[in-house]
């Protein structure tokens, strides 16, 4: 059978949700509303390009402020919930290319066990600190300068399963603390701890008003323990690119090549740089700012903002697609900037599926699974499918 589309661009929007979903009460989100919320703390975003694909036509009984409903959308629209038991990034990632993550993995809301915290610290030869939940620019604002002085470690965790370790880079340089993530990583994959991610967290800085993060965050994750669509496509030939976290997030597993970026607008630019690119196969872009920088601070207005910044970009990004293109616009989960706390919240995630080879865009059927989405890709490419996901690749009508 011949391919629909030569090339598959999905950018992942990390952590840009279009409201609760409906399982959002087990894990205390009843209300959230990402897209909603930071639109009404914008009064209205200015985001032409996301409105004339769709975007509040996903749920035009409540459009999103600022985004009129279009009567001839140029993208087919839905939204997409999660099966997954989490709402971290590598379980929405995963689900995406048909690996839902249905095994809870653990969570430390107490801290981690003194157990695993000796072993850190033996290996280390530092302290550890903290040891509890925590917001990242808090926990450095608390224990930054403590840590100049004593080079202790800054161990620190949330509602995900995560373990991280905010480092001041001229104290603890960034190697050794990837060493020591490196080292937490292997004694944390299996029972009792089954950890989704290490995170080493490297910031500058003199003083608590001055620290800031730096882009050398790397993250640590679990090895997806079956085949995903990456890996699907890389045996049979298909070329796949990575773009921002999403090495990461797979430990490199079906990537054929991989960037690291420093920003959203970094990761455009490099997103739209392959569209240059002569390739066969998939492009996979993540935006992390929304989540980093905005989503945990509980920014609404900055996170506004970077959606009118992107919808720039992806400005530029469009005119450059081709017959052969489709482009995929979704996100991994919600964090929603409006809501109580600092983590990630239970949503749909919004799906706009775009090509220039479309005659109009169209209402999809929500999807049940992210997995959808795997399972269109591989549809496409003729690889095997995944175990889970049902491909809406037939319902794409081309002109
Ligand atoms: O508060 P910061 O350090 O940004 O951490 C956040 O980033 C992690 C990964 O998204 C989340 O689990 C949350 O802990
Ligand atoms: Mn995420
Ligand atoms: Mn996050």
């Amino acid at each position: 059978m011949t391919e629909k589309f030569k090339r598959i661009h999905v950018i992942v929007l990390d952590s840009v949700g279009i409201g609760e979903a409906t399982d959002a009460a087990k894990y205390g989100d009843e209300g959230c509303d990402t897209l909603g919320h930071t639109a009404a703390a914008m009064n209205g975003l200015n985001v032409p390009n996301l409105t004339k694909l769709g975007l509040s036509n996903i749920r035009p009984e409540q459009p999103i402020l600022g985004v009129p409903v279009q009567d001839k959308p140029l993208a087919y629209f839905t939204k997409m919930h999660e099966i997954s038991a989490g709402k971290d990034s590598m379980d929405g990632h995963w689900e995406m290319m048909g690996l839902p993550v249905m095994t809870p993995l653990h969570t430390f809301p107490n801290g981690f066990p003194d157990e695993l915290i000796q072993k850190i610290e033996t290996f280390s030869g530092r302290k550890v600190v903290w040891n509890k939940p925590a917001s990242g620019t808090e926990i450095i604002k608390k224990f930054g300068e403590h840590q100049m002085k004593t080079g202790d470690l800054i161990v620190y965790t949330s509602g995900d399963s995560v373990l991280q370790i905010a480092a001041h880079e001229e104290i603890i340089p960034l190697e050794e603390l990837y060493k020591i993530c490196e080292y937490a990583r292997e004694i944390t994959i299996d029972e009792p701890y089954h950890l989704g991610r290490i995170i080493a967290r490297p910031y500058v800085g003199t003083a608590a008003d001055n620290f800031e993060r730096t882009a050398n965050r790397r993250d640590l994750t679990l090895v997806p323990p079956e085949k995903t669509v990456l890996d699907l496509l890389a045996e049979s030939g298909r070329d796949t690119l990575a773009i921002g976290k999403i090495n990461d997030i797979f430990s490199g597993q079906g990537i054929k090549k991989g960037w690291h970026t420093v920003s959203n607008e970094d990761g455009m630019e490099h997103f739209i740089a392959v569209l240059d690119q002569d390739f066969h196969g998939l492009s996979f872009t993540n935006l992390v700012d929304f989540d980093a920088n905005y989503g945990h601070r509980r920014e609404p207005v900055l996170f506004g903002k970077a959606l009118e910044v992107f919808d720039r970009q992806l400005g530029q990004a469009l005119p450059k697609l081709t017959e052969d293109d489709l482009l995929i616009i979704t996100a991994d989960h919600g964090n929603d900037p409006g809501f109580r706390g600092t983590d990630h919240t239970r949503e749909f995630v919004p799906l706009l599926v775009y090509s220039p080879a479309f005659h109009a865009g169209q209402a999809l059927p929500v999807r049940e699974t992210f997995a959808d989405l795997g399972a269109t890709i591989a549809d496409n490419f003729g690889t095997q499918l995944p175990k889970v996901g049902t491909s809406f690749l037939s319902t794409l009508k081309m002109r």
